[in-house]
């Protein structure tokens, strides 16, 4: 592992146990083979269809997944394998969470003192109130109960508190939705900052536009796997992009003709044997029907058989 990685996730699989007509048990795959790093310095964005398994990749990071789960794969943050133990010491202090849900704040406490993580100390206060200023939160946020805050509010709250601390990586899941864009702008540009001062930032997100202009790599998942890992500047162009399903990605762009694609992400349980994104792809051939190795291809990943 090269010296400047801060988090490398090496081939990762989450499954959940479940109950098929309420009595049989089933292991559902619902992650397999994922992997992503982020070196110091570097911002990378996970994008990704809705289910291909971004939140959980946060959640397992945070070790935060439901008890009904299990993972397997190798997490390294600055060179060292983390175990769950290690992930909780670092939970909230060197690895931070922005979460995509509201729902994680408690709603019987004010979010001064969430911030604040009950701290009472004056430097606490201190730090608290200088970060809400900064996320231009007005002062009387710190007296607010969860409910009272605004869409964009509550992300801000959560970037406060993330920064509480002085973390090595962020881990945001969906920071922009319910922020006007340019409260989603400054919001990015805060992570850029802070990857710019040599931390790390794993930022999930649907909003691909926004992502390329902050991001130095992309890595793209589809059905709970890395189909692709690409530098953002290769999007300036379908041809230095890897795979059909980023290609397609790309095509729906704006700016490249919003062209959809047909079909949709397979179901867990519906998944194909070889290649996940075979049964939409368009330069399909018998070999994609067989295990897929991830290939290096002009400094950057891809899952695919046929990729150039
Ligand atoms: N507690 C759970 N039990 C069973 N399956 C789950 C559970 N949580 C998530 N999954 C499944 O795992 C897959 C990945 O979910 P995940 O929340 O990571 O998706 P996502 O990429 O973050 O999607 P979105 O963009 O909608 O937030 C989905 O197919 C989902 O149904
Ligand atoms: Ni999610």
């Amino acid at each position: 592992m090269s010296q400047k990685e801060l988090l490398k996730v090496e081939n990762l699989s989450v499954s959940f146990t479940g109950y098929e007509r309420g009595f049989r048990q089933i292991d559902l795959q619902v992650i397999e083979n994922l992997n992503v790093t982020v070196k110091k310095g570097e911002m990378v964005a996970v994008v990704g269809a809705s289910g291909s398994g971004k939140s959980l990749l946060a959640h397992t990071l945070l070790g935060i997944l439901p008890p009904n789960s299990t993972a397997c794969g190798n997490i390294y943050f600055e060179g060292e394998l983390l175990n769950a133990q290690k992930i909780n010491q670092l939970r909230g202090k060197e690895i931070a969470f922005v979460p995509q849900s509201v729902t994680y704040l408690d709603p019987l406490k004010k979010v001064g003192s969430q911030v604040r993580k009950d701290k009472k100390v004056i430097e606490s206060y201190r730090k608290q109130q200088e970060l809400f200023s900064f996320y231009d939160l007005p002062a009387k946020t710190d007296n607010l109960y969860p409910f009272e805050l605004s869409g964009g509010m509550a992300r801000r709250v959560f970037l406060s508190a993330a920064m509480m601390e002085t973390p090595k990586l962020i881990v945001a899941d969906e920071p922009t939705p319910g922020l006007h864009l340019e409260a989603a702008k400054n919001s990015l540009k805060h992570f850029r900052e802070f990857a710019d001062k040599g931390g790390g930032v794993l930022l999930i997100t649907h909003d691909i536009e926004l992502a390329l202009e902050v991001s130095d790599r992309i890595a793209v998942f589809y059905a709970g796997t890395t189909v692709e890992e690409a530098f953002a500047s290769d999007f300036q162009s379908e041809n230095l992009l890897r795979h059909p399903y980023t290609k397609a990605l790309w095509r729906a762009l704006p700016q490249n003709g919003f062209a959809p694609t047909p079909g949709v992400q397979p179901y867990v349980k519906d998944k194909p044997q070889g290649c996940v994104y075979a049964p939409r792809c368009s330069v399909y051939s018998s070999k994609c029907n067989s295990k897929i190795p991830m290939q290096t291809i002009r400094n950057g990943s891809v899952l695919c058989a046929c990729a150039k």
